[in-house]
Parts: structure tokens; C-alpha cells; sequence
């Protein structure tokens, strides 16, 4: 096998509670990470020397600080692999809108290079090495719908209904690092039992302060709560609701006010990575 073409996919917090600030700065949390069935694409090629390039459709990604070069850098030293690869990036989801995207690419190139490098690293070994690019890393690597805890590495799979989703993006970039930072984050939310996730109530800590800081992710929410309970996900500026079928999802999306972007996705408990993984073997 000299090339591989695998997807990215996105992640929904479908709540995520803050419980505390570790000595390391890092925040401990309960999430539930839910996948979606849409998201980037990535195309590995195989080199014959020991060089990584990315190319992407968005220009401003081709650099070396983007995660998906840093992954592939990361397992080419670990593995001691002496091949390289050039990287196609199909950049397709908003970026910074606690959709995971860039953790996902990250994901999916430790995977795809791991195959295509013949290296046979077990998950485990994947998983802690993208833990090292990012918290959200090791839950695209494993692939499936969780709750976590710790600071989003401690994954437990679940299974939820897979519904569908419209996700609607205001064009403003949140950082994660400054929500995480600021004073007024609610870091002290009482940790919910592993028996309680479904039932207790779903919100985001980070939405209060991201509503303040970005009145532009207030007004989305505004927007689309006409249609449907509507919530941010991750550090935001993303924001989503579950509707009842294609038709109503699709009927809510062709109404976004200018300046918002949006699309329908579902929820799926298994990533497509995992199928298309496995037609290579
Ligand atoms: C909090 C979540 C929820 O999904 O936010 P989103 O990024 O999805 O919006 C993620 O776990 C984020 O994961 P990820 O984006 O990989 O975070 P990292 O790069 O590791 O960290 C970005 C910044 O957030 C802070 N951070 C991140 C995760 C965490 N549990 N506590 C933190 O305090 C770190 O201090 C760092 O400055
Ligand atoms: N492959 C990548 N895709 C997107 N963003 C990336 C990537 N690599 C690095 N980044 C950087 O990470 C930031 C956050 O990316 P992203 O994962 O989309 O957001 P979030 O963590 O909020 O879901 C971007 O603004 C960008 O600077």
C-alpha cells in the first residue's frame, strides 16, 4: 500500500461540566463526547526518503505547528520510521469551534501513518502518544462516542441514540486556552456519577463566559433555540441542536441569518475511520 485516504471526524460536547483546576494549569472534566459522521479528509502518500509535507485547501494550515505535521513527526521519531510521507488536508470543518478538528486530523494521521508506516503500534500506544499533542487526541483515536473524565483522556464508551444535528458556526474564534484561563470560568461544578450521565441535566460550564466574552455565540444561540434546545459545544464559538429528521434539519439550515455557517450531521457511536481502516487490510 503506498497512499491511504481516511476521514477526520467531528466531536459534539453533549455536556461538559468543569470540576476542578489541576496544579499543571489543566482542568478536570466530565464530557460527553459524541461523533459525528462528518468531517475533514486526509490522504497520505509514501515517500521514499525520510521527508513529511503537507499540502491542505486552506493555505494558512501549511505550516509546521499544524497538528497534523506534528503528529506525523511525533510517530516517525517514536516508531524510528525511515520512510516520510506527503499529507493531503481536506480542510472542511470550521476551525476553533470546539469541534476537534485539528485533534481529529491529528488522530487520523497517527492511524493512517501507523498503517501505512507498517508500524503495528497498539491503540493504547497511539492514544498516550496524541495525548501529548492534545486532550481532545486520544477520543479520535479510539473512535467511538464516551464519556471522559480527567482532562478528557479517561474515555468510556457509550451508546446513544444517533441523532441528527445541525451545527451552526458564528465567524468568531474562541480560544481555548483563554476561556480555560479567564477568572470567571465555573470550574467547580459537583462530578456527576457514571450512573447519572444520561439523566442529569446536559449543560456547558464554558457557555456562560463564552456568551459574555463573544455576544456573537449568544445571538447564534438565540437564533436557533426557535428551532430546537440548543447548546454550545467544547470552548465554543460552535453551537448545536438535535432535530427530528433530514427535512426540519435541513428546513433550520436554509434559514441561517448571514454570517453564520452551518451543516447537518449525525451522530455516530463508531467512527468511519474504523470501517475505512479496515477495507485497507
Ligand atoms: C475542553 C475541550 C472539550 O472538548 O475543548 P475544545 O477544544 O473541544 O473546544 C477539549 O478537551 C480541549 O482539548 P484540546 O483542544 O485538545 O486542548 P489542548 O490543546 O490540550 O489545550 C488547550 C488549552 O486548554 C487548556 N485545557 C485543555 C483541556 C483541559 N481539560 N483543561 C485545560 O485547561 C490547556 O491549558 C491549554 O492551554
Ligand atoms: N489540522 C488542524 N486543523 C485545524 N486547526 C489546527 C490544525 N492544526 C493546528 N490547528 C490550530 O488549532 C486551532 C484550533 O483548532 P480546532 O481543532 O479546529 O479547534 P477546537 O479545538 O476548538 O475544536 C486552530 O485555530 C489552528 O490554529
Amino acid at each position: 500500500m503506498t497512499q491511504l485516504t481516511l476521514p477526520a471526524v467531528a466531536k459534539l460536547n453533549l455536556f461538559l461540566h468543569i470540576t476542578g483546576r489541576r496544579t499543571d494549569g489543566y482542568h478536570n472534566l466530565q464530557t460527553l463526547f459524541q461523533l459525528l459522521d462528518a468531517g475533514d479528509e486526509l490522504t497520505f502518500s509514501l515517500r521514499n526518503d525520510d521527508s513529511i509535507t503537507l499540502d491542505c485547501n486552506n493555505i494558512a494550515l501549511i505550516n509546521e505547528q499544524n497538528l497534523v505535521i506534528r503528529a506525523a513527526r511525533l510517530l516517525q521519531k517514536y516508531g524510528k520510521c525511515t520512510q516520510g510521507c506527503d499529507i493531503y488536508l481536506d480542510k472542511r470543518l470550521p476551525m476553533g469551534g470546539g469541534l476537534g478538528g485539528g485533534s481529529s486530523d491529528a488522530a487520523t494521521t497517527l492511524l493512517g501513518l501507523n498503517k501505512l508506516w507498517q508500524l503495528n503500534l497498539s491503540i493504547d500506544t497511539l492514544a498516550e502518544l496524541g495525548l501529548s499533542l492534545g486532550a481532545d487526541v486520544p477520543l479520535f483515536v479510539r473512535g467511538f462516542t464516551a464519556f471522559a473524565q480527567g482532562i478528557g483522556e479517561k474515555l468510556q464508551p457509550l451508546q446513544l441514540e444517533e441523532k441528527l444535528y445541525l451545527v451552526v458556526t458564528p465567524n468568531c474564534h474562541v480560544s481555548t486556552a483563554e476561556i480555560f484561563q479567564h477568572p470567571d470560568l465555573i470550574r467547580n461544578s459537583t462530578p456527576i456519577h457514571d450512573a447519572d450521565i444520561l439523566t442529569a441535566p446536559w449543560r456547558n460550564d464554558c457557555q456562560p463566559l463564552v456568551e459574555q466574552l463573544y455576544p456573537i455565540v449568544a445571538i447564534t444561540l438565540q437564533w436557533l433555540v426557535e428551532y430546537a434546545p440548543c447548546q454550545m459545544t467544547g470552548t465554543g464559538a460552535s453551537v448545536f441542536a438535535a432535530f427530528p429528521d433530514q427535512t426540519s434539519a435541513q428546513h433550520a439550515l436554509a434559514q441561517l441569518p448571514p454570517g453564520l455557517t452551518g451543516f447537518v450531521a449525525r451522530g455516530v457511536n463508531q467512527s468511519p475511520i474504523w470501517p475505512a481502516l479496515a477495507d485497507t487490510e
